[in-house]
């Protein structure tokens, strides 16, 4: 319908344009005939011809059209000529129409999405025409769907082919194709950012699947906010990694790969693996938690970061437990007199078990060229963290600046990050015990882990009294834990003794 009236519009405006010329008024009016005479034969001859005469006049009839049509239809197919894969253009185009036009849009079709099928996404049904305006122009688009029309013995329904088609007059053509086209892909690639549902890919020598990654729904909730940390410490962290999500330019101007280390230290429980999980929920990114000791060698280091995906968070937790890094396997680590943590020692006995099992071949040298080397190739927006609990037993080229460019300490709760807690968890703003916890944190070390854990309620009813001195109980049991150990430091130094400038203990 909607071509057949732009074609005749199109005619009459031709037509008035030319009214000057009485040569050309004939030629108009012969023209006129033909089309009035054409619409008349044309049911019949779509009815009674044979399809080679039919296609014919189709095309014919076409050209025709095209030649009085002043507008223009540009078509964003769903799959590439000869391929499988979706264009991004459609996924583009469908993004920002579902978003701009859907509202005014008067048939919709409605799709349940997420996990669960838990939310309804509303998008312009097959065939519906929406109008958007841009800088003052009008322009239509309509969602089209083809059925081929090709019979096959199969019990397959017949494929369908979806597109989008924009019209336009032809006096905007410039402006739609060099701006118009360009803002509608830009905003539709970043509205499909905002809704698509992250991943958390890992890899897992054990799926030998075409791809080297397996993925999951990524879900984790943390967020900044709800992170227990110091607010000044946040904000930079924040502003630090919406600078980088902003600044493409910068870093082509600059001719450096669009890239950014984090090195994240601290003891075990302190929010390291938390703020990972928040910086891909601030940034929209998905997060590929890579598994060194599960990478045979350099050249599988390499493909899996080959297969890695735009805005994207690059992980390697525990990076002073993985493989071994200076050219040689390492050695059981000793229990070392500050180890007071037990998990701690665990997580690296299984770590050494995975290494000793593994027979990672991957080398210090690959793993740097993996994050500098064949890593700029990988053009943009990627985040490479490494988590550590020693930091001091990593080799300082792996973390030097410009490999890992910021270094981020993430240390034992402090009065602050408790409020954050108290907030989260007990919807606590102030309470008359916070002074007790704030004198006890002063004197003794808790993790942000053990706060976390002590304030979360044993059961739907209990008060934020009781978890509050849940918490405070645990502060004075470290402390009298922190007291006992330095009494017994103070006492086996004692039994010591200097004799001729060396020290000796005691038969
Ligand atoms: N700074 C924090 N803010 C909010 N929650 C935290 C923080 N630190 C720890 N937690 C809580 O403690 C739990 C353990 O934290 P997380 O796994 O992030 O510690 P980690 O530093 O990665 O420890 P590890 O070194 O053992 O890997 C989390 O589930 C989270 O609930
Ligand atoms: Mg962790």
């Amino acid at each position: 319908m909607f071509p057949a009236a732009t074609m005749i519009g199109g005619a009459m405006m031709a037509k008035k344009q030319r009214k000057g010329s009485s040569a050309l008024k004939g030629m108009w009016a012969n023209m006129g005939s033909t089309i009035a005479t054409f619409m008349f034969l044309w049911p019949i001859i779509r009815q009674y011809c044979p399809s080679v005469l039919r296609r014919y006049f189709e095309n014919y009839t076409r050209r025709l059209m095209d030649f009085f049509n002043p507008y223009i239809r540009i078509s964003f197919h769903e799959f590439k000529r000869d391929s499988l894969r979706r264009s991004s253009a459609y996924a583009a185009v469908e993004a920002y129409l579902n978003a701009a036009t859907s509202k005014s849009a008067k048939r919709l079709k409605a799709e349940t999405t997420g996990k669960d099928s838990s939310s309804l996404t509303l998008s312009i049904d097959e065939h519906e025409t929406v109008t958007d305006e841009f800088e003052g122009v009008n322009v239509w688009w309509v969602s089209n769907k083809i059925v081929s029309q090709s019979r096959s013995l199969s019990y397959h329904p017949a494929p369908e082919k979806r597109l989008y088609t924009i019209t336009f007059h032809q006096k905007h053509r410039e402006m739609i194709t060099e701006s118009y086209l360009k803002h509608v892909v830009s905003k539709g690639k970043e509205i499909r950012v905002r809704n698509r549902q992250r991943k958390l890919y890992t890899n897992t020598p054990a799926q030998k699947l075409s791809s080297m990654w397996s993925h999951m729904v990524f879900e984790h909730q943390a967020t900044f906010e709800t992170l227990a940390m110091e607010p000044e410490k946040k904000r930079e962290i924040v502003e630090d990694l919406l600078t980088f999500s902003k600044s493409k330019d910068f870093y082509a101007k600059i001719g450096k790969a669009w890239k950014r280390g984090y090195l994240l230290y601290g003891p075990p429980g302190t929010g390291k693996s938390t703020m990972i999980a928040a910086m891909a929920n601030l940034l929209n990114y998905d997060v590929y938690d890579l598994e060194l000791s599960s990478v045979k060698d350099n050249t599988e280091l390499k493909r899996l970061l080959i297969e890695t995906t735009n805005k994207s968070i690059i992980v390697i937790e525990d990076i002073d437990c993985s493989i071994d890094l200076t050219g040689q396997r390492k050695k059981k680590t000793e229990k070392s007199a500050d180890d007071q943590n037990e998990n701690l020692s665990k997580k690296i006995a299984k770590k050494e078990a995975k290494e000793e099992g593994s027979g990672s071949k991957v080398t210090l040298s690959g793993l740097l060229n993996f994050i500098d080397g064949l890593w700029s190739a990988c053009g943009g927006e990627r985040l490479i963290v490494f988590t550590t609990n020693y930091v001091e037993k990593l080799d300082p080229a792996l973390i030097r600046r410009g490999r890992m460019d910021k270094h981020i300490e993430l240390s034992f709760c402090s009065y602050e990050g408790f409020k954050v807690f108290a907030k989260n968890y007990l919807d606590l703003d102030m309470h008359p015990m916070f002074d007790a916890v704030q004198s006890l944190m002063g004197e003794t070390k808790i993790t942000p882990a053990d706060v976390a854990e002590n304030l979360m309620p044993k059961s739907p009813v209990e008060e934020a009294e009781k978890c509050l001195s849940n918490l405070i109980q645990a502060l004075e049991e470290a402390k009298e834990e922190a007291a006992k150990k330095k009494d017994t430091t103070m006492k086996d130094a004692v039994q010591y003794q200097v004799v001729d400038g060396e020290t000796e203990k005691p038969s």
